[in-house]
């Protein structure tokens, strides 16, 4: 059986014949927290609420737990997109009520356990018009829980939280995805934050989707390494497992060596020379995670990436 939760085929939803999302293949793992990132305008909510049955795709597949996506498998997905739809003059508890009675689920037991893991009083008479934002993100999110869904999709949960909001919609996510094996998916512009939870992004720019690469990927992609080209590279690479002790490192084409190792370029220089192998090229190669995620999404407006919290 396949393990991929979602996966979308040449999906496309336009307005005004303008494509919001323009064919795009989607796949979205058992497990994952995806990260789907773009900026503002580039689709995401769109994408996300196709995926919920919320708009209509206008051509393409999307096909849920493997199946084509139906009621029941509709049903399996918990989402918090745009607003929670609360209601401004009750309690949380009366919000999460309304909403279990909704669906046909009666389970008192059930909405003080939701509340509590969203670290909110199920006992408290304060309307949410009272709430912090960071508060109605939570209850939000603990409303998307009710059905025990397979898959959350959160839509900028983090938007407009101070860090301690952040943190603790971040650990929250951790949690229901280690212990409760969710699968996630969260958009965001905010770089810095999706990169401490994502085990795998999306990457979408004017309703295309650029790349998706898993965590692993990306940290090899933004890690630095030393590149150089040699005439000889198999007694290149001998030499300085040997003399330097190189151990991470990667021979691509054209006789080019990436070296992951901390080795002084300089020694790697004179090793070379001293053995008559000609190097015709040598630099550091460095990328980080913000000129990465740029580069594919697009300038750097309204895209945050706070370097101080990587
Ligand atoms: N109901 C709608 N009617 C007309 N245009 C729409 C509608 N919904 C989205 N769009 C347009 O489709 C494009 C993609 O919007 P979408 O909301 O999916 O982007 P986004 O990446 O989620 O951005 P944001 O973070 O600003 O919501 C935008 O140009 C938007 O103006």
């Amino acid at each position: 059986m396949s393990s991929d939760v979602v996966e979308l085929t040449n999906i496309s939803k336009a307005y005004k014949h303008i494509y919001a999302v323009d064919h795009i293949n989607m796949k979205i793992k058992k497990g994952d927290i995806y990260g789907f990132i773009g900026r503002n305008g580039a689709g995401k909510s769109t994408t996300l609420k196709m995926i919920c049955g919320l708009v209509s795709p206008d051509s393409g597949q999307i096909k849920l737990f493997g199946e084509e996506r139906n009621r029941m498998s509709a049903r399996r997905i918990g989402s918090l997109i745009e607003t929670a739809g609360l209601y401004p003059g009750m309690s949380a508890y009366d919000n999460m009520d309304i909403k279990a009675t909704a669906m046909g689920l009666h389970d008192t037991q059930k909405i003080h356990e939701l509340l509590k893991l969203v670290k909110l009083d199920s006992k408290s008479k304060k309307p949410v018009k009272k709430f912090s934002l960071g508060m109605k993100q939570r209850l939000g999110i603990a409303m998307a829980l009710l059905g025990n869904p397979d898959l959350l999709i959160l839509d900028e949960p983090i938007n407009g939280l101070d860090p301690e909001g952040i943190r603790e919609i971040r650990e929250m996510i951790q949690y229901l995805n280690e212990t409760k094996k969710m699968t996630i998916i969260i958009s965001s512009h905010i770089l810095g934050e999706l990169s401490k939870i994502a085990t795998r992004y999306g990457m979408i720019r004017d309703g295309k989707l650029i790349e998706e690469i898993s965590k692993e990927e990306l940290a090899l992609k933004c890690m630095d390494y030393l590149s150089m080209k040699v005439d000889n590279i198999q007694k290149a690479v001998t030499l300085l497992e040997t003399k330097l002790g190189m151990q991470h490192y990667q021979v691509h084409e054209q006789n080019e060596l990436w070296i992951f190792d901390d080795i002084d370029s300089a020694q790697v220089n004179l090793i070379l020379a001293q053995n008559d192998i000609a190097i015709s090229s040598m630099f550091y190669q460095k990328q980080d995670l913000e000129s990465y995620f740029l580069e594919r999404i697009g300038g750097n407006d309204h895209v945050e990436y706070d370097k101080s919290r990587n």
